[in-house]
């Protein structure tokens, strides 16, 4: 019986896809896996039972990787499984830009009471006037799951769209419209967009990137829109851009004390992934990664180790190990396995950075003695028996 506990609300399409082998626990010390979804995990102990956390999402930044990796603990994504999600929420945002329908709305519920109000309704409706996307230039960065969707749908509208992405992915490349302009220089997307939107991870280097120096490279009355993460935009700067009128609008999807109520923000509560579509896509991915590491140690979409697949386990044992990727491992590994008489029939090792996996198919079952051999190496994080 495995046993996983949910940091977030999972939707339960997602969960129906675990067998009656597993078992929800609200105990940390039980759980072989949690399921998580925006809950920040930085300052949560993580017991020893613990081997795996899938975040049923696309931005991994509330998860600390490396401590996780440091304990053998392999840490999931879904990839893609939310993008689309995302995509219709960045149209939202670029059209309640272009005319300030939110302003529009209110001001229709402010004179609801109002008899004269379809006649007054003409006379007012030139301040909410605004202008049309199509023929606009839309700037990209960032051209992963979401922005290879939001580029190619843009361009549908009618839309001239530059892309940024210098680590683009071969599979983002090959769905990207030939229609989209490749940039190789993102201070041509400040010069030349009406519309900038960042589709980027948050990491080191992408904190702040969008900056007062990035701002003033932009052309005067940009939209810039930000659905990926709050972090990305020095907010302070945007909001000083937007009292200049340098910005006309900053659409973000995170609330905070500096985008809540601030002049020319029009921000949503972070609701990129809130729809059932999405919620069901990520949670049923995430059950799936989570279910394929902990009944055959394979690992697909691991953000903190290498992927790896040995297929379903064929022969009497199935030994797992995550460790650091250093010289030697595989060969100590081996020694130990050949010392205490095992035959290899299959095995596999695969890096990713500081980590390694390696995976072995036994022709006779794993002693406890044989584990705790693997365990004392040097540079061995977890060791589990899979079968
Ligand atoms: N608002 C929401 O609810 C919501 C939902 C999903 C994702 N997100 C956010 O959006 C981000 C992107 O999601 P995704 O699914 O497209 O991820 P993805 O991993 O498919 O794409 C990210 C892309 O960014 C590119 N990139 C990295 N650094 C870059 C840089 N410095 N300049 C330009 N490009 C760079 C990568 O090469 C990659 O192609 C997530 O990391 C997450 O933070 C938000
Ligand atoms: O789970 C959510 O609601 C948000 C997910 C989103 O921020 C992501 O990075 O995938």
């Amino acid at each position: 019986m495995y046993q996983y506990k949910c940091m977030n609300q999972i939707a339960q399409f997602g969960l129906n896809h675990f067998t009656k082998d597993y078992k929800q626990t609200e105990n940390m010390e039980e759980a072989d896996a949690l399921l998580v979804r925006s809950a920040a995990l930085h300052e949560v102990e993580f017991l020893e039972n613990l081997k795996a956390i899938a975040r049923a999402g696309a931005g991994v930044n509330n998860i600390p990787l490396t401590k996780c990796a440091e304990q053998g603990i392999v840490v999931f994504n879904t990839p893609g499984a939310n993008a689309n999600g995302v995509k219709e929420l960045v149209l939202a945002g670029m059209l309640l830009a272009a005319r300030d329908i939110i302003g529009g709305v209110n001001w229709v519920q402010s004179e609801r009471m109002n008899e004269d109000i379809s006649k007054l309704a003409e006379k007012q409706k030139k301040q909410f006037a605004g202008h049309e996307i199509q023929g606009k230039k839309l700037g990209i960065i960032g051209l992963g799951a979401i922005g290879v969707q939001v580029a190619n749908a843009a361009t549908h509208l009618g839309m001239e769209v530059l892309g940024y992405d210098p680590y683009i992915s071969v599979e983002a490349a090959w769905n990207l419209s030939r229609n989209i302009r490749h940039i190789t220089n993102v201070d041509d997307i400040y010069k030349e967009c009406d519309y900038i939107t960042i589709h980027v991870p948050l990491l080191d280097s992408t904190k702040g990137m969008i900056n007062a120096e990035a701002i003033e490279k932009m052309k005067d009355g940009v939209v810039v829109l930000n659905y990926a993460r709050d972090l990305l935009v020095d907010e302070k700067a945007m909001v000083d851009a937007l009292k200049k009128g340098k910005v006309a609008r900053y659409m973000t999807d995170f609330p905070n004390p500096v985008t809540a109520g601030a002049k020319g923000v029009i921000v949503t509560p972070h609701l990129g992934a809130s729809t059932e579509e999405a919620e069901e896509n990520c949670a049923r991915m995430a059950v799936k990664e989570v279910r394929c590491y902990l009944e055959h140690g394979n690992i697909q979409h691991s953000v903190n180790y290498p992927d790896c697949d040995m297929g379903i386990p064929s022969y009497p044992a199935r030994v797992a190990i995550c460790h650091r990727n250093v010289k030697n491992m595989l060969s100590q590994f081996t020694t130990i396995l050949g010392e205490a008489n095992y035959n290899i029939g299959n095995m596999t090792n695969k890096s990713r950075g500081d980590y390694a996996y390696s995976m072995f198919d036994l022709e006779s079952a794993a002693s406890p003695e044989l584990i705790q051999k693997l365990e004392a190496v040097e540079g061995v994080l977890k060791v589990r028996v899979i079968c």
